[in-house]
């Protein structure tokens, strides 16, 4: 009987290590299974576009992905592969559009399926609940396409587009006749490439927050200007196409608060003291400003506004507004500081690599204001050369030159290829504006292209003035650039104000470092800009500024009525 006992107890046992062992087996099966299935998807009814093979079943093309300058490599890989090319990182879908007519079918036509960014924001979510939000969906330009994107988006629409933009230009011009004025006595390069930082920045800082900084050739040191170039820094790592996938590595943001001391955890929370620096610091100066009566702001008055539409101010639609107010003007700051650097950089070296570019510019100045007059806005209509200039410096050497990646919230078809829900997909502006089918001598500054004849002999623009539709440095579909009327009328206006007053040109012997002939800079011109997303001139190799004007008579324009 004892035996009988043992044996059933003995085969229970038995039963029970096989079912469970059975159980631990189906469920690894299952993992595993389910595991492949997410690398390979359901069954495709398209194939995806073509692309290089992939070196490794599970990670794909994570960490091959070119992340210095990128949008060279892309446009080489086009010869190949065509104008849409197709890569996995991990389990990332990536898209890359090498054409005009590939973003327009995919990021216009199918904007409604192509408007989100991908930046994972789900991982910030669970973040959220641990207690640790870096705040990056503060950040408009980053937020997915949610209605809380749609809310900041139309308040940053409603005080930035093209009528809106009118109320600037009294700051603009302000601001570009004393950036005119440090430039009379003939700045160093250094200091050239300093005061440029400084103009953006002013421009900003009064247009926005009302707050005044002085254009000078010191480094900033100011803490708001700093924390703006800190933001636009470390966006820049993330947006480039793949540079984003770590964040896709589940649990990867808990790692800052778990282990504060990995070179990662301490970049993302010094983002975090960052960002929250720029989302507060000036809002809170600006509002001081606006209570004690001493400056007008769009931020003040924005939120006077919402206080009268809200008197209850615990309400949630008021604090949701107060949220998307204060995401508008830090993220204008950060999206207008380097890329509006990053063009007049452009422009700078431009004029003093192609001298005789800058003499057809002066002479139609010249011939349409008269000598020694200021141009402005009024004027602009009447200058198709100085219009070709702007477009050429966007088509040149475009800021973003990858674009910032947009994501589908849907599957999406191109020309029978299928580009699946989640996908990340980027625009390679730059690949788009040196076609040589389409640009002859693609990497030569030449304005001419950008006009046409008029049938009697004068130059007329092709596309018109201040049309920045077909300017593709600004972006695509739903998510382009915003901020767009307001970087236009900057641009034009700085760039005409500085070849109506100054000459620029090059001292090759008298750069930073060694001394570069102009043949070799324009040969090795891309060695100078920067590698990631963001794209800036490092610095302005040997460039100076002479008036064109003595100091007297140029004293005099300023003092002359500035024309809005
Ligand atoms: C040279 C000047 C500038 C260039 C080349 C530029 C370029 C861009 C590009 C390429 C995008 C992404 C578009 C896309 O996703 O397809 C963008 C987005 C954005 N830009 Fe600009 N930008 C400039 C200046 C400015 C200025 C001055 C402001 C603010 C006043 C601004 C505010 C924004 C904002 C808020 C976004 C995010 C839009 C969204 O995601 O909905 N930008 N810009």
């Amino acid at each position: 009987m004892e035996d009988l006992t043992r044996t059933v107890t003995l085969m229970s046992k038995s039963s029970a290590s096989l079912l469970l062992y059975s159980v631990a087996v189906a469920s690894f099966s299952y993992a595993v299974i389910h595991f492949v299935r997410s690398y390979i998807g359901p069954p495709m009814p398209y194939p995806y576009p073509p692309g290089p093979p992939s070196p490794s079943f599970i990670l794909g093309h994570f960490g091959k992905l070119p992340m210095k300058k990128p949008w060279l490599a892309y446009m080489e890989m086009a010869k190949t592969y065509g104008d849409v090319i197709y890569f996995r990182s991990l389990k990332e879908h990536i898209v890359i559009l090498n054409s005009l007519d590939a973003a327009n079918d995919v990021l216009e036509k199918q904007a409604r399926f192509t408007s989100d960014r991908p930046f994972s924001h789900a991982p910030s979510d669970l973040s959220l609940i641990a207690g640790y939000s870096v705040g990056w969906n503060d950040v408009v330009s980053l937020m997915g396409y949610s209605d809380r994107w749609r809310q900041a988006r139309r308040t940053s629409h409603q005080n930035l587009r093209p009528e809106a933009a009118l109320k600037y230009r009294v700051i603009q011009v302000e601001k570009v006749h004393q950036f005119l004025q440090c430039l009379i006595s003939s700045p160093s390069s250094e200091e050239i490439f300093r005061l440029i930082g400084a103009l953006s920045q002013a421009i900003m800082m009064s247009a926005i927050y009302g707050l005044n900084l002085e254009i000078t050739s010191e480094s900033n040191q100011d803490d708001i200007a700093q924390a703006a170039k800190e933001v636009a820094d470390f966006s820049d790592r993330i947006q480039l196409p793949g540079g984003n996938t770590y964040k896709s590595v589940p649990f990867i943001h808990y790692l800052p608060s778990i282990f504060p001391f990995l070179p990662f955890s301490r970049m993302e929370n010094s983002a975090k003291t960052t960002l929250k620096a720029l989302k507060d610091g000036p809002f809170e100066a600006s509002m001081k400003a606006w209570t004690s009566g001493s400056s007008s702001s769009l931020v003040g008055q924005l939120v006077s506004e919402a206080k009268n539409r809200y008197p209850d101010e615990g309400k949630s639609e008021y604090l949701a507004e107060i949220e998307s107010i204060k995401s508008m003007g830090f993220t204008a700051l950060a999206a207008a500081s380097d890329t509006t650097v990053s063009a007049t950089t452009t422009f700078f070296i431009a004029m003093s690599l192609y001298p005789q570019v800058q003499k057809k510019a002066q002479a139609e100045l010249d011939r349409v204001l008269g000598f020694g007059r200021l141009p402005g806005f009024g004027d602009r209509t009447s200058l198709p050369y100085i219009e070709a200039i702007y477009k050429e410096v966007m088509r040149w050497h475009p800021a973003i030159p990858i674009g910032v990646p947009h994501k589908t919230t849907e599957d999406i078809f191109y020309k029978g290829y299928f580009i699946p829900k989640g996908s990340g997909v980027s625009a390679n502006i730059w690949a788009m504006g040196h076609n040589p089918a389409e640009h002859e001598n693609p990497d030569e500054f030449i304005p001419e292209r950008h006009l046409q004849d008029n049938g009697l002999g004068e130059p007329e623009l092709k596309s018109g003035f201040g049309n920045v539709s077909n300017i593709l440095a600004y972006g695509f579909g739903r998510r382009v650039c915003v901020g767009r009327y307001f970087a236009d009328a900057t641009l034009w206006l700085t760039m005409a104000c500085v070849l109506a007053t100054m000459n620029i040109s090059r001292d090759s012997t008298n750069s930073a470092n060694e001394s570069v002939s102009d043949e070799d800079l324009k040969k090795n011109l891309e060695d100078y800009y920067t590698d990631c997303s963001l794209s800036h001139l490092k610095e302005l190799p040997g460039v100076k500024v002479l008036p064109r004007l003595s100091k007297e008579e140029l004293e005099g324009l300023f003092d002359q009525d500035k024309e809005i």
